[in-house]
């Protein structure tokens, strides 16, 4: 007899999304205007666990602000995100911030990198927040995915030492130290040459396809959107897919 908790080998593998949107608006109060503006409006967006999507839109559109919601770094007015199956909408900050460690990363064109620090030291600073584990481990994690991204030969170079491409590849290896199962990007190749924006991109995309990671990815480049599996456009607030 099979006990109805027990999973059987071979059942279809769990289905729920990686990201679910529904219903999200976000409207700002812009100074010395009476109404707020509507920069989102009953956004819905569903991306499957280890799919790949593109949001594209003009300049103030507000896809930061849509990937801020997404990575639960702000809230909606209205709707609700599931990451993973968890209403994160309804749970309370430190909720929002423990389920955001647990299963994002982030790769902005703003690297955030300290450029005091090598990139060993850059690399390991996700886990010190958090925390439980020895310098030892923290380090060896830190190697491994600065090998992942090709940098073996570059772990104690300081930041402000190795080149545009290099500091971006270090921000994915930052994004990658916990093994987030959702990556969001914000134009990670926006600051680099064509060249090396391409090889950045590749190992990105890369990355999320052999890993199994969802990514998400916000950029203003039409020929880099086409490469997810689906291009959504946001435009007056609404979000469609093309
Ligand atoms: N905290 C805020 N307070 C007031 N207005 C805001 C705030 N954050 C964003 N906005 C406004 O919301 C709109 C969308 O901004 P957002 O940064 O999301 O656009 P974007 O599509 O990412 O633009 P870009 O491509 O230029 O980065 C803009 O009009 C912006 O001024």
């Amino acid at each position: 007899m099979t006990r109805p908790d027990v999973k059987v080998a071979g059942a279809a593998p769990p289905t729920t999304p990686a990201v679910e949107v529904t219903g999200v608006s976000k409207r700002f109060k812009i100074r010395g205007k009476p109404d707020p503006i509507t920069v989102l409006d009953d956004i819905r967006l569903t991306v499957p666990s280890g799919g790949i999507a593109s949001i594209v839109g003009l300049s103030g559109a507000g896809k930061s602000t849509l990937l801020n919601i997404l990575g639960l770094l702000d809230q909606p007015d209205d709707g609700s995100i599931s990451v993973f199956g968890t209403n994160a909408t309804a749970l309370p900050e430190r909720g929002r911030a423990s389920l955001r460690g647990k299963t994002i990363g982030f790769v902005f064109q703003q690297l955030n990198l300290l450029s005091g620090r090598t990139a060993l030291q850059q690399v390991a600073v996700p886990l010190l927040y958090e925390g439980g584990r020895a310098l030892r481990e923290r380090r060896r994690l830190a190697e491994e995915a600065l090998t992942r991204v090709g940098l073996q030969d570059r772990l104690h170079s300081k930041v402000s030492e190795l080149s545009g491409g290099e500091q971006q590849r270090v921000a994915i290896a930052r994004a990658l130290i916990r093994d987030p199962r959702l990556i969001l990007a914000d134009e990670p190749t926006g600051a680099l040459d064509p060249v090396t924006a391409d090889q950045v991109m590749d190992l990105l995309f890369r990355t999320a396809r052999e890993d199994g990671r969802a990514l998400i990815l916000v950029t203003h480049d039409l020929s880099l959107a086409r490469r997810a599996d689906t291009v959504h456009t946001l435009d007056g607030g609404r979000l469609t897919a093309s």
